[in-house]
């Protein structure tokens, strides 16, 4: 068994009762990481789960767990990994992929088990999919880069897009990172929702002594979650994600839910935010 928890959805009426406590039950995902383990969160947004693998020096395989109710992990659906460690090798059909620090392997659904070696700190993302799209280590250079943000509002960032339908079509799993200037802490910001699809965060290459100020919550009802290094949080569709960090990070998104368009999204103004 790798699921360590499975997260229920619920709504804004619930969640804007939460305290702190409760909030972090629901979104906050810690314990990632763990040395020589899989760790898997399963969420019932758009079933996307959330995890991580470190294999150690060791080999590590993704094939079962009982929570999708399949023989296989991978039978009803895809996987990305981003490796934020460093360069390891994956091994998937027969294939072995070196995946070198921020690079994504996609996992097509049925590719069978996925063996995970070497000193790499893998995050997982995977969700249902019903169609074969083929497994393929996507670099840097194959990544699409979009500049947001200037010096002068500390946003300053280029989100760089992996699972993208322009990089490399899956069912609906979109997924990339963000990597900002130096000085620049604040991301996705003017926020924006998309109730089309949620939506899960991974900040890293954070200092350890350092934290985010992730905000969520409806625009005019919202919360902030406080996020140290190598800790995700899950963002309802209804809610704005966006954060600001006491020192450097970079931060992993990931979406799935009604469509595949990155662009689909509705832009907060900021006099709605309460
Ligand atoms: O829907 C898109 C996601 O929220 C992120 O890609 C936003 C982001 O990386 C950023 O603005 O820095
Ligand atoms: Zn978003």
């Amino acid at each position: 068994m790798q699921i360590s928890e499975t997260r229920y959805a619920i709504d804004p009426p619930t969640a804007k009762t939460l305290d702190t406590e409760g909030l972090r039950k629901h979104f906050h995902v810690d314990g990632l990481f763990a040395a020589g383990e899989i760790k898997l969160v399963y969420s019932h947004y758009d079933r996307m789960i959330v995890g991580s693998a470190v294999p150690d020096g060791k080999t590590l395989t993704l094939d079962h767990d009982d929570a999708t109710g399949t023989v296989g992990f991978l039978d009803r659906r895809e996987l990305g990994i981003l490796n934020i460690g460093e360069d390891a090798d994956i091994s998937v059909q027969g294939t072995s992929y070196r995946v070198a620090k921020g690079e994504v392997l996609y996992v097509g659904k049925g590719a069978g088990p996925v063996e995970m070696s070497g000193h790499g700190r893998f995050y997982l993302l995977s969700t249902p999919a019903h169609h074969a799209y083929p497994t393929k280590l996507i670099t840097l250079k194959d990544a699409r880069r979009v500049e947001m943000g200037s010096r002068e509002t500390a946003n300053e960032r280029v989100i760089i897009q992996f699972l993208h339908p322009e990089v490399h079509e899956t069912c609906q799993l979109l997924m990339g990172y963000t990597q900002f200037s130096a000085g620049s802490v604040w991301n996705t910001m003017p926020c924006h929702v998309h109730d089309r699809r949620m939506e899960a965060y991974l900040y890293y290459d954070l200092d350890a002594d350092q934290r985010v100020f992730h905000f969520m919550g409806k625009p005019d009802e919202t919360r902030h979650i406080v996020m140290a290094n190598e800790e995700a949080v899950i963002s309802p569709p209804w809610s704005i994600h966006s954060g600001v960090g006491t020192g450097s990070y970079t931060f992993c998104w990931a979406m799935a839910g009604d469509n595949v368009d990155f662009t689909d999204m509705d832009m907060v103004p900021m006099e709605a935010l309460r």
